[in-house]
């Protein structure tokens, strides 16, 4: 049987609906769907008003025609009278919660290789009594991975160069990062990332970049003392059972992100390195967005397919307005492709 991707449409409320159907009109993606067919999972009526709302009001909207894509239809009773477009609810929560849930049933018997998914609200699916810190928890619940990692990819426009981002910790309170952090969890985020940098992205000989936790890395103990405590004996550890990598760090968190700068917008001929483990959400997600807001997708690495993910949210205060920006999901579906076709590759070698 042929590859194929599932597109997962999102919190109805929010702008899912409207940037799948902007990235499916693309010709650049169009061209790429041509070669891996793409169905989306999500409401059928659901997505056909999205699409007649938006071209009766903007008549030179690019949208693709929900008549044309293949659609695997999740339905849900009364979903178009209980859904408000800009508030995320329980009805919202609960029909992006099974669109989803389906996109995954779907992926592990085999019908699809790879998940896109457009961005859910944490708080609705909490109202709709599903408690997942994201949708990362949940893929990897029900595919039954124990390892997993939240990886940041974005390509420069302005030089080619990518950007990998990868979180030691996620969604958790600020307070709870210090005491979450562990050798025993850092060791896996790294085996996490190099498996994905060899298996995913061809790099053997990784450059690794680890953050500091403390301002100045702690200033030797002075400003913090998890750098002296254990972080420095950890990498010393990983560089002696990794001699093949390039492990640097831990790196003052606030200087760390300058080499990648430079890399992105160009200008300066800077060795910049092949992935960055950032401590916590902010400490990697802040210089992320600031470079490629439009442009990064969120990718779930240990999970036994692919799954990408536009790096916004649901952006509820510009829903049904017209006006998202559908570049993050358009990479979101290319970056899928290229995993998809990439691990098939390296199975067909293996
Ligand atoms: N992939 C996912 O499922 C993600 C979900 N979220 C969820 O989304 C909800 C809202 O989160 P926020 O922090 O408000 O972030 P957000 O990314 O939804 O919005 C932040 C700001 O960026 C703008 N924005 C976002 N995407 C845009 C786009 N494609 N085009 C133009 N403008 C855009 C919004 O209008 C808003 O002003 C939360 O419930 C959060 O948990 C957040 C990030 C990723
Ligand atoms: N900040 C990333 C984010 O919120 C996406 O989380 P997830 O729903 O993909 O787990």
């Amino acid at each position: 049987m042929g590859q194929r991707v599932a597109i997962a449409l999102g919190d109805p409320a929010g702008i899912g609906p409207e940037v799948v159907l902007k990235a499916l009109a693309d010709p650049t993606v169009g061209q790429t769907v041509g070669q891996m067919p793409m169905t989306v999972v999500g409401s059928r009526s659901l997505l056909q008003q999205t699409y007649e709302d938006l071209v009766a009001r903007m008549p030179d909207i690019v949208l693709a025609n929900p008549k044309d894509l293949t659609v695997l239809d999740v339905p849900h009773p009364n979903l178009e009278q209980a859904i408000q477009l800009g508030v995320g609810n329980a009805a919202s929560g609960d029909a992006s919660f099974r669109y989803l849930q389906t996109a995954i049933d779907r992926t592990l018997a085999g019908e699809f290789q790879g998940i896109v998914t457009a961005p859910i609200a944490k708080s609705a699916w909490k109202a709709a009594g599903h408690v997942y810190p994201g949708q990362t928890e949940l893929l990897a619940e029900k595919s039954g991975s124990q390892r997993f990692g939240m990886l940041f990819v974005a390509r420069s426009p302005h030089t080619a160069w990518t950007l990998r981002t990868l979180l030691a910790t996620t969604h958790i309170p600020l307070r709870s990062v210090p005491d979450v952090l562990s050798p025993a969890l850092l060791t896996l985020k790294l085996d996490l990332l190099i498996e994905c940098l060899h298996q995913d992205f061809g790099i053997t000989h990784p450059r690794i970049a680890v953050a500091g936790l403390n301002p100045h890395s702690g200033e030797q103990g002075q400003l913090g003392h998890e750098e002296q405590d254990w972080l420095i004996a950890w990498l010393n550890d990983m560089r002696d059972r990794f001699p093949q990598i390039t492990l640097e760090g831990p790196i003052p968190p606030d200087t760390l992100w300058v080499k990648p700068a430079q890399a992105w917008f160009g200008g300066q001929t800077v060795q910049a390195h092949d992935a960055y483990l950032a401590l916590y959400h902010d400490q990697g997600l802040i210089p992320v967005k600031l470079m490629a807001f439009d442009r990064a997708v969120n990718t779930t690495i240990g999970l036994p397919f692919v799954r990408t993910s536009p790096d916004h949210g649901t952006a509820f205060d510009i829903a049904g307005k017209g006006i998202a920006d559908a570049t993050s999901f358009q990479a979101a579906i290319q970056l899928a492709i290229e995993l998809v076709q990439q691990r098939s590759l390296v199975n067909l070698i293996d």
